[in-house]
């Protein structure tokens, strides 16, 4: 059996591990290093690339990290790249809360992967994005922001409806697909110039 080629992904949140193992654990020998990178202000493609450059430094070869946002429609995108200081200080319910007083409760959750092939070389973007809306808290609580975020067009949230699931069109896996897709094609050519040399 072909082995699988390495990935390093730098992050400090065991459940996106968990979702990244499952989603291309078949693909790639995904290792980690647990690091809460420091992150910029800005737009989730500017604290995503910083991130990048920072974890490539780090690492010293190639890598890839991710930022995840949340973004309520109402708020015109915020808190976007920034949840996570909103979900520490005000928890779930604060987050539902937020929008008390909006009819617009629609949301867009993004996962923003930055992949770069070592230190210097300048991270390359891939984004997944999911339309839905905040409701009331349902499902499991174990991670983040899952139990108030309802796609559109299921009656779940991402909390209760089953993981596997959400790995079949959660924002994580519409970029991740795309990382997938540009090491694989970036494999072949290795593999063809290779033939040719
Ligand atoms: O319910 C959720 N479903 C998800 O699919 C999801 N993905 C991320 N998050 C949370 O949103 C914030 C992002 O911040 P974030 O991207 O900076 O992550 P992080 O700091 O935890 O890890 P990292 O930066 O080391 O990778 C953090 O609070 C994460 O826990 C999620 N919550
Ligand atoms: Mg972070």
């Amino acid at each position: 059996m072909a082995t699988k080629q390495k990935l390093l992904f730098v992050t400090g949140n065991k459940n996106k591990l968990s979702e990244m193992q499952d989603l291309l654990g078949d693909h790639f020998q995904l290792d980690n290093i647990s690091i809460d990178l420091p992150e910029i202000q800005g737009s989730s493609i500017e604290v995503a690339r910083e991130k990048c450059r920072k974890a490539a430094e780090i690492a010293k070869g190639p890598v890839y990290v991710e930022d995840s946002g949340l973004g309520f429609g109402a708020l015109n995108g915020l808190p976007g790249p920034y949840i996570k200081w909103f979900l520490d200080s005000v928890g779930i319910e604060g987050l539902v809360k937020m929008l008390d007083g909006y009819t617009d409760k629609s949301a867009i959750a993004s996962c923003t992967v930055a992949y770069s092939a070592g230190p210097g070389s300048e991270p390359i973007i891939f984004e997944g994005i999911v339309k839905g809306s905040i409701v009331d808290p349902l499902g499991s609580r174990h991670f983040g922001w899952d139990p108030i975020f309802k796609p559109d067009g299921y009656e779940d949230t991402y909390a209760s409806m089953d993981v596997a699931l959400k790995n079949t069109f959660s924002h994580r896996f519409l970029a991740v697909s795309k990382l997938r897709q540009y090491l694989e094609k970036e494999l072949e050519l290795r593999k063809s110039l290779a033939v040719m040399e």
